[in-house]
């Protein structure tokens, strides 16, 4: 079943005839259309269409199945009133800004306009043969490039100068970075997105990589902690104590597992080595077209595991002053259980 098919059987569920889709990841899974922040989609039971502008007239009818209207606002909520009279229209809650929803209300005032959050999100949990090789190809060319720059990341070597050539070799691929590279070393590291400065890597240091490619449209993630000569003895055994977790907490990966459990798996292992709170974020969370979705392993979390869901596992620890350790794999939930599709190697210290 295509996105746009699933997407009509949950608006039924939620008691909606049509919805508004404006967040540019959901655009994309929806439509096709690769340029989601200058596009909409409205959904009805009947029809699908893409709105977009005339920068795009190419590019949409290369890329979406769906109707397209060429148009800017208002002109696009003018075309599409019509059709609304009398439906109550979900609006992505979580995208739409105050004042476009104030626009919808103006042009659709025979609409009945509802919140909803998470609609799109929670059906591209779970990824179709075709993502999950793109997502794969994504990784597989992110474990090529931390490869090749593994060797350049010693002391004397800036953190800006790592993250410059893990980018370079991205775009050399014909992907990009997923996101502003992480490269945090000796006390930058207790900083979980410290993106690379200008600090000089020292003799003793670990350093913390966190890179991402993204390829036809979809991300990897991935974080290796590296050391630089021989760290001191506490950042050893932080060290230790988080690649203990991080790989029990993959091995506990399988379909119907509670991602919160997982979570609290991972934590308290981290409690054990006196690290519970220096382990400031969530385990991990779901890849695709954003870095960041669904599902989440946070504690709080009622997610639980499905086959075709991509997600991170990565615990971390963080000692203000002192340094900080993350390891992360990139995991693709199986039918009977789990695959790493993260293949960089890990420190053994
Ligand atoms: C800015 S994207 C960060 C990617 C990274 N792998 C990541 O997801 N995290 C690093 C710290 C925790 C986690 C997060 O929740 O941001």
């Amino acid at each position: 079943m295509t996105q746009l098919q699933e997407l009509r059987r949950a608006l039924s569920r939620a008691g909606l005839d049509a919805a508004w889709i404006s967040d540019p990841a959901n655009v994309r899974a929806v439509s096709g259309f690769s340029s989601g922040k200058d596009g909409k989609v409205l959904v009805t039971q009947g029809a699908a269409t893409l709105y977009t502008d005339a920068r795009y007239t190419v590019q949409a009818a290369e890329e979406s199945p769906l109707d397209t209207f060429i148009a800017r606002p208002p002109a696009t909520l003018e075309h599409a009133a019509p059709g609304l009279t009398g439906l109550r229209v979900g609006f992505e809650a979580d995208h739409l800004t105050v004042a476009a929803l104030e626009d919808l209300r103006e042009h659709w005032p025979q609409a009945t306009l509802v919140a909803v959050r998470g609609l799109v999100q929670s059906l591209r949990a779970v990824k179709s043969s075709a993502e999950v090789q793109a997502i794969r190809d994504a990784q597989a060319l992110a474990d090529q490039v931390f490869a090749e720059v593994r060797p350049l990341i010693v002391a004397g070597a800036r953190e800006l100068d790592i993250a410059t050539e893990l980018e370079l070799r991205l775009r050399r691929a014909g992907a990009q970075s997923a996101f502003d590279l992480i490269v945090a070393s000796g006390p930058r590291g207790a900083m979980p997105h410290g993106t690379a400065s200008d600090r000089v890597i020292q003799d003793g240091d670990l350093v913390t990589v966190d890179m991402g490619a993204q390829l036809r449209g979809y991300n990897s993630d991935m974080t290796r902690t590296v050391a630089v000569g021989t760290p001191d003895a506490e950042m050893t055994r932080v060290y230790r104590a988080v690649l203990e977790a991080e790989e029990a907490a993959v091995r506990a990966v399988k379909p119907g597992a509670r991602t919160a459990d997982l979570d609290r798996l991972a934590r308290d292992i981290l409690t054990g080595h006196g690290l519970g709170e220096a382990f400031a974020h969530s385990l991990g969370h779901g890849v695709g077209l954003e870095v960041h979705e669904a599902p989440s392993l946070r504690g709080t979390s009622d997610d639980v595991l499905e086959p075709g869901m991509v997600i991170t596992i990565e615990p971390g620890a963080y000692l203000p002053g002192v340094g900080g350790v993350r390891i992360e794999d990139l995991v693709l939930v199986t039918e009977d259980g789990y695959e790493v599709l993260s293949q960089s190697p890990k420190e053994r210290l």
